[in-house]
């Protein structure tokens, strides 16, 4: 419904009008990840509903700014998503598999596959389709992140990989297939060619988003791996101490380099967060990340704190979101996706 009127620029018809100061307070109203205002067209109401379209996906939390407005407070809000297919680096491929992000990082053991994991449940929780594609062929780590390594690889009547579908995300890793003491000692052209396979291969049911964990690093595989699916945005993931920023930064290089459009940067281990008192501490050193992605020109998706429940939620193939969904950690992964999804949408949109 909401592709059909989107570009239009009156509302359809039945739908009532904002009053101009509730015009002009939508005006002000933010989302993450959005620069700037939404399209007033986003906005409609009916009677005492009033409806925010999005065409991207977004969590329910955003519509809490909306719901405690003075002025707009007292209207039944509703959120609904519609994710539009953007596109992507490789436009003759099919369009099943949705917008694809790719998660890279500059170097090992920022949290990488923690991010790429925690990002596509935190979508597919707001009703996404959601795909995960596990291309860190040298350690796979998905399969430990969201459980089930030991379930059995199923094959289709096509020959095709069935998806494990894990918290509500269809997850696709060389973990569930080989041994990861395998998969370590593959070279550039092997470990590439097995990736497209896996890519290829899996029979992926149409998605809104496919989340790529790439392997660590800024070398030939990245870029090989990269310039061989059809990218809609990419994210680099960082911890704010000096050495990973200057990883970071050969990542936004590489990206650039090929043409790959840069969604943003993540900052993970961003500060500690002590679970005992709730105390908050910067021990890598503070705004790191800002300053990259303000120097770099890049957005700064999200800052997530360093926590031990985030860790050990995840060591139990059980990610936060779904062990302990009320859990206040919550928060900064939620926004997090609502932030990857807008911006890679306001960018897609942006004029060239
Ligand atoms: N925000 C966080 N708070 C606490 N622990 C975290 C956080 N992010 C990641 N970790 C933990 O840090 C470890 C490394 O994370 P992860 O495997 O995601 O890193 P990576 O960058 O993908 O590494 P590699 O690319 O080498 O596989 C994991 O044990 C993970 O649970």
């Amino acid at each position: 419904m909401l592709g059909k009127w989107l570009g239009k620029k009156s509302a359809p018809e039945n739908d009532e009008t904002f009053t101009a100061a509730e015009r002009e307070q939508l005006q002000q109203f933010r989302i993450p990840g959005y620069e700037g205002p939404l399209p007033a067209a986003w906005f409609s109401r009916q009677g005492q509903q009033a409806r925010l379209s999005l065409p991207f996906s977004a969590g329910p939390q955003v519509l809490e700014k909306l719901q405690q407005d003075a002025q707009l407070g007292h209207y039944q809000w509703q959120l609904d998503c519609q994710v539009e297919k953007l596109p992507n680096s490789q436009p003759e491929l099919p369009l099943i598999y949705g917008n694809v992000i790719v998660i890279s990082s500059g170097k090992g053991g920022v949290g990488k596959s923690s991010v790429a994991v925690q990002l596509a449940v935190a979508l597919a929780e707001n009703g996404a389709s959601v795909g995960l594609l596990d291309a860190d062929i040298y350690g796979p780590s998905l399969p430990t992140m969201l459980g089930g390594a030991d379930e059995k690889q199923q094959i289709n009547d096509q020959n095709k990989m069935q998806p494990h579908l894990r918290h509500g995300v269809y997850v696709s890793s060389l973990g569930f297939l080989a041994d990861s003491k395998d998969a370590a000692i593959w070279r550039g052209p092997m470990a590439s060619a097995a990736l497209q396979q896996l890519f290829r291969d899996t029979a992926w049911p149409r998605l809104d988003y496919l989340i790529v964990d790439l392997p660590p690093g800024t070398g030939d595989i990245q870029l090989t791996i990269a310039q061989k699916l059809p990218v809609t945005g990419a994210v680099v993931v960082t911890t704010p101490q000096n050495v990973a920023l200057a990883d970071a930064e050969k990542g936004i290089a590489m990206f650039r380099k090929v043409g790959i459009p840069l969604t943003g940067l993540i900052e993970n281990m961003s500060h500690y967060h002590c679970p005992a008192c709730g105390h908050e501490e910067a021990i890598f050193g503070q705004h790191g990340g800002r300053k990259t992605a303000e120097s770099h020109q890049v957005p700064l998706l999200a800052q997530l704190p360093l926590a031990s429940p985030i860790r050990q939620a995840l060591d139990q193939g059980q990610p936060l979101l779904t062990a302990e969904p009320q859990h206040p950690l919550n928060a900064a992964i939620r926004e997090m996706a609502t932030a990857v999804a807008a911006q890679l949408y306001q960018q897609a949109k942006k004029p060239v």
